[in-house]
């Protein structure tokens, strides 16, 4: 029996992951042709589909990494998202995307957005694995969204519950929260 099954259950495939970040991957590359395009890469949950995403995206694009935190390792948000780790180099002037797991509230997402356009990027977009509208408290536009899910605390593909699990290989859904 694997490590979490007592706790964890299959909520998304792994293959219907794969290939819907294949597709999101071909639409980037569409989009971006003979444009200049770095990710930025939300740490820590979005690393995962950070990394498979970008490896799908037919361009020379730039990789920055940008760390935030508001859950502090449980299932609700503190309400203050926090810059645990800045990007490396100026942003002004480039095409940004966002690469993010999940917009749940919205709040990590607005606060990323607004502080993102005081930098004077060229443009600036959003990629999202995952969507939670039932409990949004902000309206994100969201240019690029892998899944529309319900109101369930999800982990697996960089998604965390105290710190575990990010390392499944398939959206989970925690038994019983
Ligand atoms: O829409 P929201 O309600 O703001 O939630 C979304 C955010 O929550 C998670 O981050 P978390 O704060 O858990 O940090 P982590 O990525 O390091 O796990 C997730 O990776 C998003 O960044
Ligand atoms: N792991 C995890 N982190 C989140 N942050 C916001 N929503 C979620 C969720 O459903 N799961």
């Amino acid at each position: 029996m694997a490590f979490y099954e007592n706790e964890v259950g299959i909520f998304i495939t792994e293959e219907k992951v794969q290939a819907r970040v294949r597709e999101l991957g071909a639409e980037i590359t569409r989009d971006y042709q003979g444009k200049d395009l770095t990710l930025v890469c939300v740490l820590k949950g979005s690393t995962f589909f950070a990394m498979d995403l970008a490896r799908c995206i037919d361009l020379p694009l730039t990789m920055e990494f940008l760390g935030v935190s508001s859950y502090q390792g449980g299932t609700e948000t503190t309400g203050e998202v926090r810059i645990t780790s800045d990007v490396s180099k100026p942003m002004a002037g480039k095409h940004l995307l966002i690469i993010e797991d999940i917009i749940d509230t919205g709040l990590t997402m607005s606060f990323l957005l607004e502080n993102l356009r005081a930098r004077h990027p060229a443009s600036l977009k959003v990629a999202s694995l995952l969507e939670k509208p039932a409990r949004a408290r902000t309206k994100i536009d969201i240019d690029y969204k892998g899944f529309v899910i319900d109101d369930v605390f999800v982990v697996g593909y960089g998604l965390d519950y105290a710190e575990k699990y990010r390392n499944l290989s398939f959206i989970g859904r925690m038994k019983g929260k």
